[in-house]
């Protein structure tokens, strides 16, 4: 059989890894698809270094690859929304595939592009999207097809990770960590996208799609980054037993869907509180399989290569494929997406950790205890720290049971008017994740 023709736009981090492991493993994966991929262009304006491009024909116009009409497949690895958006819909509108590793694009124009995509008979592989090399899309979409998904929650951004892990392991400070996860390829563009939880955010909103089969919704994503996190509650959640990660959580309930992206106490104990470094991971449970992991490289040149030709290979065996018995783009098919509304976080559930720095007045405790009572929240347990003392204020760390978000940001702002408290209180939210 003739080999299928691949051209790649963007030879950075993403395509430069797909460049080499495409060349490297040609065999083993021609072995697999049937037929042989042939890069026949690749189009970037900077080119990695570790590529040898002796032999391939490289130019400046991405749009000489979307043009192309010897070109099957097109593979979108320049990052962004703009150009990316041009690109992947001009080369639908030719009526070729897509393959692209580019969240930001498909969480705010995923519905345009795969209605596009479905009208011209086209199919987007978006695995490297998310969880960079984990086949999790795959899992979600075709692995655990028969369930009806609970919900799913991980940890979706490589960067942060690295950043939080390091510093907690090693002591190091935020800009140094950040720093190197630039250097060594993980974060994004802009790095704010990284450590303000927007890339996660991204992720979450594509995993939510196809988990409960509902449109895409970027912009009700609840999403808060590891910026404001400090050492102290760092440690203050060790002594109690909890590592502090950055999750994505994405669950169905009576009311809506929770769509939330934020720091989280999670027991020490538990497998995601032990995902270190630039790795990921994302739980999901379903109500026949129960609850079920998958562990990989997030972020970087070949496992997200991994994604990204896994997607291609696809697109090869789906080819001949009539478009109505394709796998849809997010699982379930297009007319059967149902428009669950989408939580607001105030509507969220979850329980709390609370840090008042407090002066040591008697009947702080009983008057801290009241405020919470009568707003119906449950404390778990209390902490004061009274070696940390700092300008006589001692920190008394709430631990409380699950509440309704709302009556958490009712009983901050009862507890920050106290004479008693004279700093912001410190909230972060705990999952059991059992
Ligand atoms: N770096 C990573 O570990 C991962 C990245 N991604 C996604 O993959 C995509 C690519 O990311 P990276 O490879 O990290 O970025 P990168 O910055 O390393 O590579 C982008 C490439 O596109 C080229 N480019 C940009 N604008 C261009 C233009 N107008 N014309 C021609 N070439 C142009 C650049 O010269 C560069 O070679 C992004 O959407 C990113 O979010 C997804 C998963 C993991
Ligand atoms: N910047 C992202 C790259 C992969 O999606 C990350 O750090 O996870
Ligand atoms: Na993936």
């Amino acid at each position: 059989m003739k080999p299928v023709k691949v051209g790649i736009c963007g030879l950075g981090t993403v395509g430069g890894g797909t460049f080499n492991v495409l060349k490297r493993n040609a065999e083993e994966i021609s072995r697999r698809a049937g037929r042989q991929i042939e890069v026949v262009q690749v189009a970037s304006r900077t080119i990695n270094p570790d590529c040898d491009t002796s032999t391939t024909e490289v130019v400046d116009d991405v749009f000489a690859i979307v043009d192309n009409p010897e070109i099957e497949i097109v593979v979108e690895l320049i990052g962004g929304e703009t150009l990316a958006k041009e690109i992947v819909l001009r080369a639908i509108e030719n009526g070729k595939h897509v393959v692209t590793a580019n969240k930001a694009l498909l969480a705010v124009h995923g519905n345009e592009i795969f209605a596009r995509a479905r009208a011209r008979g086209v199919m987007v592989g978006f695995e490297a999207a998310v969880a960079g090399g984990i086949p999790v899309i795959k899992a979600i979409r075709e692995g655990l097809a028969g369930n009806r998904i609970n919900w799913l929650t991980g940890i979706i951004n490589g960067t942060g990770n690295f950043i939080l892990s390091e510093m907690r392991e090693k002591g190091r400070t935020f800009e140094d960590v950040l720093q190197e996860a630039q250097e060594l390829g993980y974060a994004e563009a802009d790095p704010t996208f990284d450590v303000e939880g927007i890339d996660a955010a991204h992720k979450l909103t594509i995993l939510a799609s196809i988990a409960f089969g509902i449109p895409l919704q970027f912009e009700k994503a609840y999403t808060e980054g590891i910026t404001q996190l400090t050492t102290a509650d760092v440690n203050y959640a060790e002594a109690l037993g909890y590592r502090i990660k950055h999750l994505g959580i994405a669950r169905r309930t009576d009311l809506g869907i929770e769509l939330r992206v934020h720091p989280t106490l999670i027991p020490e104990d538990r497998l995601l509180a032990n995902v270190n470094g630039v790795m990921n991971a994302v739980m999901v449970n379903g109500d026949a399989v129960g609850s079920t992991l998958y562990y990989g490289a997030g972020a970087g040149m070949e496992p997200t290569a991994s994604a990204v030709i896994a997607d291609i290979i696809d697109v090869m065996r789906s080819m001949t494929v009539l478009p109505a018995d394709q796998v849809p783009a997010l699982g379930f098919q297009a007319d059967q997406l149902s428009e669950h509304p989408i939580l607001a976080i105030d509507e969220c559930e979850s329980a709390y950790y609370l840090r008042i720095q407090a002066k040591d007045h008697p009947g702080v405790l009983a008057q801290v205890a009241s405020i919470m009572s009568v707003r119906g929240i449950n404390i778990e347990s209390i902490m004061q720290k009274e070696a940390d003392e700092v300008d006589g204020a001692i920190p008394m760390i709430l631990l409380t049971h699950r509440v309704e978000e709302q009556r958490i940001n009712d009983a901050i702002l009862a507890l920050e008017a106290l004479d008693t408290v004279q700093e912001p209180v410190v909230r972060i939210r705990v999952e059991q994740l059992n």
